[in-house]
């Protein structure tokens, strides 16, 4: 019979509880909890969940231990990592306020998915999508609770003020610091978008505008929004995993998580309440972050993107499957051909990083499941594959390997959509109706038009581009 995993099961250094962590999913945990662990002995995380509490349920039991398994070409190593020392459900507001406003407490990391922002599609500096309906629930919400300084402190404690978005509790727990204090915070997003700290400040901040200048204020003077640039392929955790976990190690793991032996983190930020010494683990700290966020948004997240729905199309359920199929691996190599034209410094090595990526990509004991990379395609591409197509564009040619990401999009839709299969996007709804358009031909121009509209207007207008995506759509049977 296997043990439990309790806190005697590890050397138990003396941590406090200096971070707080929104997003409990198996990322962070590979990631920004690994490093926290490798780092620094004395650091350590409180974390919240995103949306539903079910990875709290899981962890809260083994006191947020839990074992990374790092997953080789060859074999699996296993380690128990300790820097989580709490795990609770996003939803509780009033506890998630409390760690936000403690002295104590001197980061806040995020992984909430791109869509978790809330940010308005189209090109320009990033914006709060202020018409998204949980956006403007939430500050109604806020508008209602807020007494001039804080966010109702009795209605919190009856719970009574329920948020729907991430960053509308943060702002709660930042005028609540602000109240308390007012000690300096970093805020680090661990996202997959570009800009991502300026992402989350600009997020925060427009809610705050909304309430009370001050208030909005204060955050740009006391809280560092750092932009990071993440890496390490994690895929969602199955029961063969966790069977693998208790044969290998004899502890009854609920909530293991498999990553790659590969890993980086860059950043590029202030952390004015100080941090652990996270590159004793690797990270690095750099003055400039975009070449390394281009780097890694275009090649590796571009072309997870492209595979996703080529691969789907072509019958693939890996990434592995997917690059294995040599019509799939061509559009990959095509698309990374296109992105390297503009990522020009030589510090980038991209011969380098393109055999790695391979490498990595080809991992055959990694099983990371192409409709979970997928979701929310009509956020990721706007990011992905519009930056590499304007680029080419400016370099004179057609971009077409850029436009094939979109026009894999729009075939995977319209399949997905054919067989009744529900799509996860946040902007499902306006997909779904444009593909249940009677007056929109399945795969004609006008149909692709109304999709890209959904990634960027801009795009949408531009005859050429959606003729060239309209004409690419047809090929990627099998
Ligand atoms: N898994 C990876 O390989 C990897 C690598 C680099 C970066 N990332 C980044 O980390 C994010 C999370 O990845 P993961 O593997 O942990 O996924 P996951 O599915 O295990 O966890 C996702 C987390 O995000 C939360 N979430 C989802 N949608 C949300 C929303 N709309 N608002 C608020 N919270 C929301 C969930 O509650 C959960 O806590 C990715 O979206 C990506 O931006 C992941
Ligand atoms: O949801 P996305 O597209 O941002 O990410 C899905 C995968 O591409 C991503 O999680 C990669 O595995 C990761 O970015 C590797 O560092």
């Amino acid at each position: 019979m296997s043990a439990a995993l309790d806190r005697s099961a590890v050397a138990a250094p003396a941590r406090r509880p200096r971070i707080v962590h929104i997003g409990l999913g198996a990322f962070h945990r590979a990631h920004q909890a690994w490093y926290t662990a490798k780092a620094d002995s004395e650091w350590g995380i409180t974390a919240f969940t995103g949306r539903s509490a079910t990875a709290a349920a899981a962890l809260a039991p083994q006191g947020g231990l839990y074992t990374l398994v790092t997953r080789g070409s060859e074999a699996d190593e296993f380690e128990v990592v300790d820097s989580i020392l709490a795990a609770h459900d996003g939803n509780n507001l009033p506890l998630l306020t409390e760690k936000l406003a403690d002295p104590a407490t001197a980061i806040l990391t995020l992984t909430i998915t791109e869509a978790g922002y809330r940010m308005a599609a189209g090109a320009g500096a990033p914006r709060l999508d202020l018409a998204d309906p949980s956006v403007a629930a939430d500050l109604a919400e806020l508008a209602d609770a807020y007494d001039g300084r804080v966010f109702a402190p009795s209605a919190l404690g009856a719970a009574q003020l329920v948020l729907r978005t991430v960053p509308a509790r943060i702002l709660v727990g930042l005028a609540a610091r602000r109240a308390g204090d007012g000690w300096p915070l970093a805020v680090v997003s661990c996202d997959n978008l570009p800009d991502n700290g300026s992402v989350a400040e600009a997020s925060i901040v427009a809610l705050a505008e909304q309430i009370d200048g001050q208030l909005a204020d204060w955050i740009r003077e006391n809280v560092s929004f750092v932009d990071t640039s993440i890496d390490r392929i994690t895929p969602r955790t199955t029961d063969a995993d966790v069977a693998t976990v208790a044969a290998a190690t004899g502890f009854a793991d609920a909530s293991p998580v498999v990553t790659e032996p590969f890993s980086s983190w860059v950043l590029c930020g202030d952390f004015p309440a100080g941090r652990p010494d996270w590159e004793k683990a690797g990270a690095q700290f750099v003055a400039e972050l975009e070449p390394f966020e281009r780097r890694k948004l275009w090649l590796l997240n571009g072309a997870h993107t492209l595979m996703s729905f080529a691969g789907q199309l072509r019958g693939h359920q890996t990434v592995a499957q997917a690059l294995a199929d040599e019509q799939v691996s061509g559009w990959v190599e095509e698309f990374w051909d296109a992105a390297a034209a503009h990522l020009q410094e030589p510090e980038l090595d991209i011969p380098g990083y393109r055999r790695a990526l391979r490498a990595r990509f080809g991992n055959p004991r990694i099983a990371h499941h192409l409709a979970q990379i997928a979701m929310d395609g009509s956020i990721k591409l706007a990011a992905r594959a519009l930056p590499v197509y304007r680029a080419e564009r400016d370099a004179g040619r057609d971009g077409h390997a850029a436009l094939r990401l979109i026009a894999a999009w729009c075939e995977q839709l319209a399949a997905q959509h054919a067989a009744g299969t529900p799509i996860a996007d946040a902007n499902a709804e306006a997909l779904v109706a444009v593909l249940d358009d009677a007056a929109l031909e399945a795969g004609s121009t006008a149909q692709s038009a109304a999709l890209v509209a959904i990634i960027d207007s801009r795009l949408a207008g531009e005859a050429e581009a959606v003729d060239a995506i309209t004409a690419l759509r047809p090929g990627f049977a099998n």
